[in-house]
């Protein structure tokens, strides 16, 4: 891969800040170096000394004086050594990429830990997209990503989805209006990149399977481009076993993946991490190094606690409940799409995440219902139009959550949707 050509300008202008390189040296020297350089403030002035955290399971965790002086401090932009160890060793486990084992230039897999995905993205998108290239993502997609895409002057190529995802025949055909030969060729603007979301899809609860993804996967070879694969909903895809993800084939180092704690651990903590080659995650931390200079150190601290008191086994197992918990929640929110929305909408069940994607039979864009009548009737869903790639274009669908209410507010939810949707159908005729 020549990852020279994906660099924008201002990525491939990036070097190493001096302070932030001399912090990270630091973090690796044994206590015996005697240090009068860096800039950091003395630990003991600090008024937070230790932190004591509950647990569900009845055990603690305990951040005791010495480690939190640590937590409190400045610390390795790419993330606290430790917790980049856990989580690739996790990797491995759960995707075994091929390459773990290839030389740096070849696209060694490596891992830096970002506030949230959504950090994670915005640094890859401002390390790749320059103003009019061309790039292809989900058409629907997370509004996070549109928003964090635009303000780059690209142009967004929305490939179509169903409830499976990305249909690969619809990306063939948008590729085939370049040549892959000119992948290399800056004035065809060819596009480079390919955004998308395998599992429980944000807003469409799609996943994409198997088959499809090495579909995908051979068509960004073919025109060199660099997948995005962002799957914050990985571990909550309620079959058995989880799909076997885009970085698991990556033969040539061409997957980016964004993983987030948000949904399994915390969304507050703001625990992201971004996986892929090593010429270009050692750019995305050098962003990092003048923005963020690191994720908190103390989230990353109490989440390594928590990682290290359960281990792997134990983390897959929490991570088992979570899952039972939202496919319970998923059920229920069917069973009263089943009994107030039958005639009125269609839907596709999920297999993964927290979202389901309605279309709305007689109302050919839900926008001002829902921004202006729905609240009204004290029900909030977001209008499909808000995951266009153009926003004003209309949307049949609304995204409804089965995250944070119980069964019994979801039916009167539901309830509550259909007699609006009686309304506007009414109000429409
Ligand atoms: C596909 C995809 N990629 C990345 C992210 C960001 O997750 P992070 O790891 O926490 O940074 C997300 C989070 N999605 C949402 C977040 C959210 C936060 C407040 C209020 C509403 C929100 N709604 O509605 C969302 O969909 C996502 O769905």
């Amino acid at each position: 891969m020549n990852y020279a050509r994906f660099l924008n300008a201002v990525s491939a202008a990036r070097r190493e800040s001096p302070i932030r390189a001399l912090t990270d040296r630091l973090a690796t020297l044994p206590p015996s170096v005697i240090s009068l350089a860096g800039g950091v403030p003395n630990p003991d002035t600090f008024p937070l000394k230790s932190a004591s955290v509950n647990l569900s399971d009845g055990t603690k965790i305990d951040i005791g004086s010495t480690l939190m002086k640590r937590a409190l401090q400045y610390s390795a932009t790419a993330g606290v050594p430790e917790l980049i160890t856990w989580l690739k060793d996790l990797q491995k486990k759960l995707h075994n990429p091929p390459t773990m084992t290839y030389s740096p230039d070849k696209g060694k897999m490596e891992l830096c830990v970002t506030s949230g995905s959504q950090e994670g993205l915005s640094k890859v998108f401002e390390m790749l997209v320059s103003p009019g290239d061309n790039v292809l993502l989900d058409a629907p997609t997370y509004s996070g990503t549109i928003a964090a895409l635009k303000p780059l002057g690209c142009n967004l190529i929305g490939v179509p989805t169903d409830q499976h995802g990305i249909v690969p025949q619809a990306l063939k055909d948008i590729l085939s209006k370049w040549s892959p030969e000119d992948s290399g060729k800056p004035e065809k603007k060819n596009p480079k990149l390919l955004y998308t979301i395998p599992n429980g899809g944000n807003p469409t609860g799609a996943s994409l399977s198997t088959e499809r993804k090495i579909e995908i996967y051979q068509l960004a070879q073919q025109y060199d481009l660099i997948i995005i694969e962002d799957d914050p909903y990985y571990f909550l895809q309620f079959n058995k076993e989880f799909a076997p993800s885009f970085l698991s084939m990556d033969i040539d180092g061409r997957v980016i993946r964004a993983d987030s704690m948000s949904k399994i651990l915390s969304s507050g903590l703001r625990i992201g991490y971004v996986t892929g080659p090593k010429p270009l995650i050692d750019r995305v931390i050098l962003h990092m190094q003048v923005s963020t200079m690191h994720t908190s150190a103390f989230s990353q601290i109490l989440i390594l606690e928590l990682l290290s008191k359960w281990g792997v086994e134990g983390f897959m197992e929490h991570i088992e409940g979570v899952k039972k918990f939202y496919q319970t929640q998923r059920d229920a929110l069917l069973a009263s799409a089943e009994k107030w929305l039958t005639g009125l909408a269609e839907w596709h069940s999920p297999s993964a995440g927290m979202f389901l994607w309605i279309r709305i039979k007689d109302v050919p864009d839900t926008h001002k219902m829902i921004m202006q009548k729905a609240i009204s009737k004290e029900i909030l869903l977001v209008p499909g139009s808000a995951f266009n790639l153009n926003s004003a274009d209309s949307s049949s669908y609304v995204r409804a959550s089965f995250s944070l209410s119980s069964p019994e507010q979801m039916d009167e939810g539901f309830k509550r949707l259909a007699s609006l949707i009686v309304e506007e159908t009414k109000a429409r005729s």
